[in-house]
């Protein structure tokens, strides 16, 4: 069964060490709420601050709120990219992440490459891997570009290998960011069947967006960030509602 919990959860960012004492100065007294001192006497972005909340099996929870509320910042630390400095994160259930392109992949491996290593990271074996990179190969439309290292791949390249990479194999958590779903519109057309099976099949969906369309087809229960902390949690017609939007 896949959950996350989140207990007091807080992450912060370093910006600037001890020596920049004139522009630290400068920089709390401009902006005192979400910037502040660490033990260490050092700057730190409080990026997000006491989250508590639970996401158990078959929801699908979107998260909403202004730049910089902490959206994307909450998806890379359940997917393990940073970690707490206060409170508790567990996270049950292996998780399918579309927040960044080209994270988990070789430059220096080709398309169909790098599919192969995905699916031996996950602990399938070679041929199903094979066939897997068959299956994306057809469906990315990459070309003879499949078989380039992907250093050679433009924007949009990256964008449509990581799409169906992360699509052909469904996670128990699937985490994505809204910029997946901002491919040519030819593209967009094909992917949204695909992006529809995937979200139906995870057992849980996280995905940080600012198109209330989307929240509003794909999702049940909305959490509403800004300044990082969580200002409303609930079913998505009450929280969207609440807010306005
Ligand atoms: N790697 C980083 N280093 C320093 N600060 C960061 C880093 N990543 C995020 N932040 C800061 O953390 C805060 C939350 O950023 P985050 O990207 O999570 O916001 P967001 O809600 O996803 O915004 P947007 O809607 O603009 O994508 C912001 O103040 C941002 O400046």
């Amino acid at each position: 069964m896949a959950a996350i919990e989140a207990a007091g959860m807080a992450i912060e960012f370093p910006l600037y060490h001890h020596n920049a004492r004139s522009l630290k100065q400068r920089i709390l007294a401009s902006a005192p709420r979400r910037l502040k001192r660490d033990d260490d006497n050092r700057i730190v972005v409080a990026a997000l601050r006491d989250l508590t909340f639970g996401i158990g099996n078959g929801e699908r929870v979107a998260l909403v709120g202004p730049n910089g509320a902490g959206k994307t910042t909450l998806l890379r630390t359940i997917a393990g990219v940073y970690e707490p400095v206060a409170g508790s994160l567990r996270v049950a259930g292996e998780i399918g992440s579309l927040i960044d392109p080209a994270a988990g992949m070789d430059p220096l491996l080709t398309g169909r490459e790098n599919v192969v290593l995905r699916a031996l990271y996950r602990g399938l074996t070679e041929a199903t891997g094979r066939a897997l990179a068959d299956e994306v190969q057809g469906f990315a439309g990459l070309g003879e570009f499949f078989d380039v290292p992907i250093r050679g791949y433009s924007a949009g390249m990256n964008v449509r290998l990581s799409f169906a990479m992360a699509t052909a194999m469904t996670p128990e958590i699937l985490l994505m960011d809204e910029w997946f779903l901002a491919g040519d519109a030819e593209f967009m057309a094909r992917a949204d069947q695909r992006l529809s099976k995937l979200v139906t099949d995870a057992e849980i969906l996280l995905i940080a967006t600012h198109d209330m369309g989307i929240v509003r087809k794909w999702c049940t229960r909305a959490i509403r960030l800004e300044g990082g902390r969580i200002l409303a949690d609930g079913p998505v017609a009450e929280v969207l509602d609440a807010a306005g939007l």
